[in-house]
């Protein structure tokens, strides 16, 4: 785990964060800058810089972020939800551990800015 990452700092508790779930696997927890009614993150425990940066054996990662994502919506009451990976700076990517977002609760434009 990369000593400067937030995400892992988070997953490690050496930072608080507002959890809604959490296994061996994944961590999940509320946006500290929420972008709609419901706003959370799944991130996996492992460390991988984005979505760019995954190995074909992390392949399952992605089908669990995703799975787990919409189960946690549906559970917030936003089974209609977007599910957003920002891969790379100029996506809009600030934090360099892989996460994905799960945003509802409100009309959601597209396309994205
Ligand atoms: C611009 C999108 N950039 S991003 O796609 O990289 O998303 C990073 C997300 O992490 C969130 N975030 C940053 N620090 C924390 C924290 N300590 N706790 C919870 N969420 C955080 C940001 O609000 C942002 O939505």
């Amino acid at each position: 785990m990369p000593e400067d990452c937030l995400f892992c700092k988070i997953i490690k508790g050496e930072i608080p964060a507002q959890k809604l779930y959490e296994d061996d696997q994944l961590l999940a927890f509320w946006d500290i800058a929420p972008q709609a009614p419901k706003h959370f993150l799944v991130i996996p425990k492992k460390h991988v810089s984005g979505p760019g940066d995954l190995a074909p054996g992390d392949d399952s990662i992605i089908g669990a972020l995703v799975r787990k994502g919409a189960q946690l919506g549906a559970e917030q009451g936003i089974t209609d939800c977007r599910l957003v990976m920002n891969n790379g700076a100029e996506a809009g990517q600030t934090v360099f551990h892989l996460h994905m977002h799960v945003l509802g609760g409100r009309a959601l434009a597209w396309p994205p800015g």
